[in-house]
């Protein structure tokens, strides 16, 4: 690892503990001298050694700087207040700690020096080093969802997020119209002011966002999102998800956690992320956008069924689940999909999306470019069905088209746990018609350590774009209309019945958590279109900079004050 030259070292103290402290332009580090060791009789190394990635320092700060408001009565402030009058020539750095895996935290340490003008150099110097930093947002559009998840939205970014946007200097324009976050970003918001937008809510909140700012992208570089084959412009402005939602699978699949500090300190770091969003049409028709599950069948069922129990919360989905699993219903219909080229990987290697995934960071070479070329001029001469698509006819219980692994709380490998987040590629997972016991095992493979793909009813295929058409309801209709109850109907299970219930009807397609109202659909991905703030999931605890026990050894490249 190359050795970089320190900025500033010193000799400051922590409360009363002497401490040698180091920054290089990647790392700040700091550990206890020999001196301070002996008077306090400890001798081991590594409890009193310390080292922050420069890019993972959240604010620096005077500590005199805050004591102004007299009127703060919290009970850090007041801390704050106290270490200030001990120590009169101190700074506090702010900086990311891992707690939990993927949860991060924000810690404190303070340093406190012999004379004012020491004190300034650090903060000064840190500062520098902080505004080098040019992934950082500094002005956020927030956007609340009041009503999401536990409706607890508001009080999460009050008490959560709002304090740590404050250190950071990040200021906000806070607006509770949430409803309307998507019409206001779409006309209305001056964006140009804005580094980035963020939705305190879940992934129904989150589509808003994105449906507002991908059709403003469109307009403003004059693109007609209508039309199926537009080249959609990517966004500019990142989006971050504070999740305060049912489901928050999209936080969930990108940051490793739902958890809201973190969101926040990955969205004060800078982080960025890629992501691929499908689009949604229905004969040419432009419907929606979707970044995690595409559902037919079951989930369309599950979240139709869900929408008339919002009051209930999160639980909705769980009784709306159980009630459409006893209802044990297919459905017919023809899908067809191009599939994506061999280099992508497949959905049932082991190759899980990862934070700088290599699949996604992946440039299409000339040679990736010819066979995507083939495939689109497949498409074109294919139109009917023939090479390049594959077509599958037949009774279905789900039909998941998977962008993302859609992990979460209720399924943390998620539909599709080697699902990738920006390779241009979506998982289309089909469930053919089986009894309900085996539909409960794959089901159960959600939540286990079995592979919910290895079950001779379920099929699994890696594509760019696919169509589903329902089979022609005014056949089935006149075919199967005395035998066949109505999908929403709920009957008593009989133990001996393995068959599943056709409904002679069209279930519904779950975009995202939201209803789209055809069964007719045509989708295509459109790779790398948004980018969160976000950097994936960590695999584990990162250590990934330079060893700190080379700082101590270097020379300083300015020659710094020592104690
Ligand atoms: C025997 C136990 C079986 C348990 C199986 C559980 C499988 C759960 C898979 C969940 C996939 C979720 C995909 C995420 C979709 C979200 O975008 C969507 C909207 O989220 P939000 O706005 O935050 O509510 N949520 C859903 O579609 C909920 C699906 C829940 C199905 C039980
Ligand atoms: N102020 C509001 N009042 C009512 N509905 C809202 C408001 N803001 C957003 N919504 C809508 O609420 C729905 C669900 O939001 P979401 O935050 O995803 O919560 P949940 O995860 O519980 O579904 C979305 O369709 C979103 O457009
Ligand atoms: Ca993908």
């Amino acid at each position: 690892m190359q050795k970089q030259p320190r900025l500033l070292s010193a000799r400051l103290f922590q409360k009363h503990r002497q401490v040698e402290v180091v920054l290089s332009r990647s790392v700040l580090a700091w550990k206890e001298t020999e001196k301070s060791k002996k008077r306090s009789g400890s001798t081991s190394q590594t409890a009193h050694s310390h080292a922050v990635q420069v890019c993972e320092i959240v604010a620096v700060r005077k500590m005199k700087d805050d004591d102004q408001d007299s009127t703060d009565t919290r009970r850090s402030d007041k801390k704050e207040k106290q270490l200030s009058q001990l120590y009169p020539h101190a700074f506090t750095v702010s900086y990311v700690t891992r707690t939990r895996p993927h949860q991060w935290r924000c810690s404190d340490v303070t340093f406190h020096c012999a004379n004012e003008g020491l004190c300034q150099q650090w903060v000064q110097v840190l500062n520098e080093q902080l505004s080098l930093l040019t992934n950082r947002p500094k002005s956020l559009l927030v956007y609340i969802n009041p009503y999401g998840g536990k409706q607890r939205g508001q009080r999460v970014y009050e008490q959560k997020v709002a304090p740590l946007f404050h250190r950071a200097c990040i200021t906000g324009r806070l607006t509770e119209q949430a409803n309307h976050a998507r019409d206001h970003l779409k006309t209305e918001a001056n964006l140009d002011k804005y580094d980035g937008v963020v939705c305190v809510g879940g992934d129904g909140m989150f589509s808003e966002i994105l449906h507002g700012l991908v059709t403003r992208t469109q307009n403003d570089n004059k693109v007609d999102q209508d039309q199926p084959d537009a080249e959609l412009v990517p966004c500019s402005l990142r989006i971050g998800i504070i999740p305060a939602g049912s489901t928050d699978c999209i936080c969930f699949a990108t940051v490793g956690t739902n958890d809201p500090v973190t969101s926040a300190l990955h969205i004060i770091v800078g982080d960025s992320q890629p992501m691929d969003v499908c689009s949604v049409y229905h004969n040419d028709i432009f419907l929606r956008y979707s970044v995690s599950l595409l559902g037919y069948g079951f989930y369309g069922d599950v979240l139709t069924d869900s929408e008339r129990k919002r009051w209930l919360g999160p639980a909705r989905y769980d009784l709306s689940g159980v009630k459409t699993f006893l209802s044990h219903n297919y459905y017919e219909g023809t899908i067809s999909f191009l599939p994506a080229e061999n280099n992508t990987g497949t959905p049932r290697d082991k190759l899980q999306c990862r934070s700088g995934c290599f699949v996604c960071q992946r440039e299409p070479s000339s040679k990736d470019n010819k066979e995507w070329e083939m495939s689109e001029d497949n498409e074109k001469s294919d139109k009917d069905g023939s090479s390049g698509w594959s077509v599958i006819r037949g009774k279905f219980i789900a039909i998941n088209a998977a962008s993302m692994s859609c992990a979460c709380p209720r399924s943390p490998k998620g539909l599709s746990p080697s699902a990738h987040l920006a390779d241009g590629t979506t998982d289309l997972i089909l469930v053919r018609k089986c009894s309900r016991l085996d539909f409960f095992r794959h089901l159960l493979r959600h939540i286990n350590k079995d592979d919910q793909f290895d079950h001779s009813f379920v099929e699994v295929h890696r594509v760019r774009k696919f169509r589903f058409q329902p089979r022609h309801h005014e056949l089935v209709s006149l075919e199967d209309l005395s035998e066949s109850p109505k999908k929403t109907d709920f009957r008593p299970i009989c133990p001996t019945q393995s068959t599943c219930n056709y409904t002679g009807t069209h279930s519904s397609w779950t975009c995202d958590g939201e209803i789209l109202p055809h069964a007719a659909i045509q989708v295509s991905v459109q790779c790398q279109l948004i980018r969160l703030f976000a950097r994936g999931i960590e695999e584990q605890q990162q250590c990934v900079f330079e060893d700190p026990c080379t700082l101590w050894a270097s020379e300083p490249s300015t020659p710094s004050s020592v104690d």
